[in-house]
């Protein structure tokens, strides 16, 4: 029996029993079993429509377990077939259920009462319905209705208030956009356009930028457009990061954390006979950013170094740069939808100590910076230590800095760039933009 749930429960059992990445475990899975498009679609919902709803599932769940599950395969068993239950509306019950007992009666030792003890709690799901804490408490109840750690939701709370609280985390668990950003002249935005039509996508303008899509459905990395470099795969909101700069052409332009390279190869794109020096603290990264350059035609522009950007003046002279771009290592927080894990891994330290190592590449890398050249810092969270913080604590430590107001896409003008979750799907993201003095 090969099918979509063998492949959800396998992952899922990487995921919960042995940490893999989701993505990574998922991938390696459907590349073993030769699945049907359909069936690929609804072991990727299953994965992460369970690991995002964890801690409601296991709310449901919890009250009807009454023996120690042994079996290592039960939990994410149970887990997964819970959320069906709750979410995949159009799957009967039954099948539901028929399914999980077959998958208990697979992958339970023979005479273990596997299949009876799965059978058992699912039918008192069944009769139990769904549970949640009353509403006000407000803290749990946010927290087991959109499966939010607690220190998490009181975090948001505390920072954004209620109403937008609930708007982040209800955003944070819809499906994150299939975006695209159009590499060519936007005089040729309307080929592509339609020869995304030709190859069967549909899509919808990004509410951010004028060079991006929202795609009604993945694999657009198959399609000619993309191997030629005419598109590529970036999400709205991270675009503006690099919108953000004024560009001439000829700019001698560092990105410090460049990594898989989204923002290189769109600077590199802006440059005519200028070039891009993108580094990372992790040598194995920058083979994407080499392959992306590759596939964008701009590797005659990209320069990659292996460096941990707090070291970066020890290797370049001062004042060297035209422009920087700081993409800074983060928490995520604007991510979620794409790595539903994100939220039980972080915690309030993190972010903390990720503060302190962000606010220390920018000391670091701002000698490298010419009088009156341009520093963009971004991040793709939503936390003000990581964002606002970091820019207030390097202003008063570097005076001969200041802040410069920035318009970028569809955005108004602004002192400093913040995006939620947003409804059409892009990403959190926050871009500040400052310049060194004359
Ligand atoms: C937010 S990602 C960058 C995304 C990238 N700019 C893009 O658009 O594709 C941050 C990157 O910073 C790298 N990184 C983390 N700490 C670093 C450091 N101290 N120096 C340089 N790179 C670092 C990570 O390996 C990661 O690839």
């Amino acid at each position: 029996m090969s099918n979509a749930r063998t492949v959800a429960l396998d992952t899922l059992i990487k995921v919960f029993n042995q940490k893999s990445y989701s993505n990574i475990a998922l991938n390696n899975e459907l590349e073993k079993h030769d699945l049907k498009a359909a069936d690929k679609a609804l072991a990727t919902r299953i994965v992460y429509g369970t690991i995002q709803y964890k801690l409601f599932l296991e709310y449901q769940l919890n009250p009807l377990i009454k023996t120690n599950l042994r079996d290592k395969f039960l939990k994410p068993l149970l887990l997964m077939s819970a959320y069906q239950y709750f979410f995949l509306e159009k799957v009967p019950t039954n099948a539901i259920f028929d399914e999980a007992n077959k998958l208990a009666k697979k992958y339970g030792k023979k005479n273990s009462g596997s299949y009876k003890l799965v059978n058992g709690i699912l039918r008192a799901l069944e009769r139990q319905g769904k549970i949640l804490p009353a509403e006000n408490d407000l803290v749990n109840y946010l927290s087991i209705k959109e499966s939010f750690p607690k220190w998490l939701v009181e975090y948001l709370l505390n920072n954004f208030g209620k109403n937008k609280t609930k708007e982040i985390l209800i955003r944070s668990n819809q499906p994150a956009s299939n975006s695209i950003r159009m590499t060519v002249e936007e005089n040729s935005f309307e080929k592509i356009k339609e020869d995304l039509r030709k190859d069967g996508f549909d899509y919808k303008e990004s509410s951010l930028t004028t060079h991006n899509l929202n795609l009604n459905k993945g694999g657009v990395a198959k399609t000619d457009l993309f191997e030629t470099g005419k598109i590529t795969i970036q999400d709205a909101a991270a675009s503006l990061a690099v919108d953000a700069f004024n560009f001439k052409g000829s700019e001698h332009v560092l990105d410090a954390c460049s990594a898989p390279g989204g923002k290189t190869v769109q600077i590199a794109e802006k440059l005519t006979t200028g070039n891009v020096v993108a580094l990372d603290i992790h040598e194995n990264k920058l083979k994407l950013v080499k392959n992306t350059a590759k596939r964008l035609h701009v590797s005659d522009k990209v320069k990659t170094k292996a460096l941990d950007a707090r070291k970066a003046k020890e290797y370049f002279a001062e004042e060297q740069f035209d422009k920087v771009l700081v993409d800074a290592p983060c928490s995520g927080l604007g991510l979620i939808r794409r790595k539903p894990e994100i939220r039980y891994e972080k915690s309030l330290n993190d972010i903390k100590n990720l503060a302190k190592i962000q606010l220390a590449i920018l000391e670091n890398i701002s000698v490298l910076l010419r009088t009156s050249g341009e520093l963009v810092y971004s991040t793709c969270t939503i936390s003000y230590e990581e964002d606002e913080g970091v820019i207030k604590q390097f202003l008063k430590l570097h005076p001969e800095f200041e802040l410069v107001p920035v318009q970028v896409g569809k955005l108004p003008k602004q002192q400093m760039v913040r995006i939620f979750p947003s409804e059409d799907g892009s990403d959190g993201f926050f871009i500040a933009k400052l310049k060194k003095r004359g």
